[in-house]
């Protein structure tokens, strides 16, 4: 992908349906539970975006056998008994995931590690892993006491712990959870608002038990983790962005095929709801603890602005770039408050997304903990900046549906961190010419 692309303005409609690439979280999780099982784990539907990509690279440093063919991965491994010292670093890339998650696998193993990511990941707090690791007894250290990368490993003996988080972050709750399940003793998990489960999920068809109920979780340490077959469904994070851009592109109408949708995650299509869209979701029948999944379709709407906070926002926080520019479209205010969290992801996204929508002509302000929109708005081209924020690129992107000059993106190859065919996919569905 060349890294600035210029999109000529498509005030078009958007028709077709899609089946979006493999969900980001599930396909990180299939190889990191892959790697620490006995056996041969196969995967389907995995996600090939670079951060993934990164996942699988850490797993074959440490000498696991992960062959990918394909959307199709074989992870066979003798347990984390069986992992190598790395006699290199642990590249974990533009992946917060990655190396978080890593943090808490690589604290209870018998090995040394040491893990390095790129200039944005060398911004991203790890003290929020870190701590609660350590009252585990993990041995990390790392630049600045600890708080970022790069961080180094050695592995020990971990001792349970009863946590109450600080942030709703599946980051944390599963970093500890990971190391929980190496631990001695009974790991507690209390989260104040709910974060996506994807890893209590999981852990379960991989044979461990995990107790879940009113925002506690609980899970023995000392339980091996059994080889499975994992299926990956489409990912709503990606979904999100063909979502917007029907609801917004004129004459436009979008299904969505084979989409994750597990309550954890849709808080996006309550907001497209809450706004007015036309919306209709098919769900397949569910089965135990695999994650849900369905049809999503919809078509141009009338939009209206609302309130997004509170226990909404975990659900939908990587969605808020794509929902600021859904906003623009709406009658009236859309606020969204309480996601301070959106600071110390790939960028800032609340200034990234204010800056570069106010490039484009939208009306929007940022606050300490979110931004206040009003519309709608007619947007006009411009050059925008990506800041190397996978979120932030196609968010401009999506906006040359409707802007009435060309976007040019800078920096676009950072997409492919979560959508490597994401403009293949813009393609399909635009009846414009100049996108084909
Ligand atoms: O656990 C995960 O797979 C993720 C959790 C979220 O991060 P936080 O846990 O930092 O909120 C999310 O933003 C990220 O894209 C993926
Ligand atoms: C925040 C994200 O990912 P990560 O934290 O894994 O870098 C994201 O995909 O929007």
């Amino acid at each position: 992908m060349k890294d600035s692309i210029k999109l000529q303005a498509n005030q078009v409609a958007l028709n077709g349906t899609l089946k979006v690439p493999g969900d980001k979280s599930i396909s990180h999780r299939s190889i990191m539970f892959g790697a620490m099982a006995k056996g041969k784990t196969t995967v389907d539907g995995f996600l090939l975006g670079d951060d993934c990509l990164s996942t699988i690279s850490c797993f074959q440093k440490l000498g696991v056998d992960i062959v990918v063919d394909g959307h199709e991965v074989t992870i066979t491994s003798d347990g984390m008994e069986s992992w190598k010292e790395p006699d290199e670093i642990l590249d974990t890339g533009n992946s917060g995931t990655t190396t978080r998650l890593m943090l808490g696998i690589l604290a209870g193993s018998n090995i040394h590690s040491v893990l390095v990511g790129d200039e944005s990941i060398a911004k991203r707090p790890m003290k929020r892993v870190i701590e609660p690791l350590r009252q585990m007894g993990a041995k990390i250290s790392g630049r600045s006491g600890g708080q970022f990368t790069p961080l180094a490993v050695q592995g020990t003996d971990l001792k349970a712990i009863d946590y109450t988080m600080p942030v709703a972050s599946a980051q944390v709750k599963s970093a500890i959870l990971l190391a929980g399940l190496q631990a001695t003793g009974v790991t507690i998990i209390r989260e104040k608002e709910v974060s996506r489960d994807h890893t209590e999920r999981m852990l379960r068809q991989f044979g461990a038990t995990v107790n879940c109920k009113d925002g506690v979780i609980q899970l023995q340490g000392g339980q091996k983790l059994a080889a499975t077959h994992v299926e990956v469904p489409g990912d709503i994070s990606s979904a999100a962005f063909f979502l917007v851009a029907a609801a917004i592109a004129k004459d436009s109408s979008i299904r969505l095929e084979k989409v994750g949708l597990n309550p954890t995650r849709t808080g996006i299509i309550d907001v497209l709801k809450n706004m007015g869209a036309q919306l209709e979701i098919e769900v397949e029948p569910d089965t135990e603890d695999k994650e849900p999944i369905g049809s999503v379709s919809i078509k141009t709407s009338e939009l209206h602005g609302i309130e997004i906070g509170g226990e909404l926002i975990p659900r939908l926080i990587d969605e808020i770039p794509i929902i600021a520019l859904l906003a623009t479209q709406a009658n009236g205010t859309t606020v969204i408050k309480d996601a301070e969290e959106l600071k110390v992801k790939e960028t800032d996204r609340i200034t990234a997304v204010v800056e570069e929508l106010k490039k484009l002509g939208a009306d929007i302000v940022a606050t300490d903990d979110g931004m206040i929109i009003n519309g709608p708005v007619t947007l006009t081209g411009g050059v925008l900046k990506s800041y190397g924020d996978h979120r932030i690129g196609m968010m401009g992107a999506i906006a040359s549906v409707i802007s009435t000059g060309p976007i040019e993106i800078e920096q676009a190859s950072c997409i492919s961190v979560s959508y490597p065919n994401f403009f293949e996919h813009l393609r399909n569905v635009s009846t414009s010419e100049t996108l084909r």
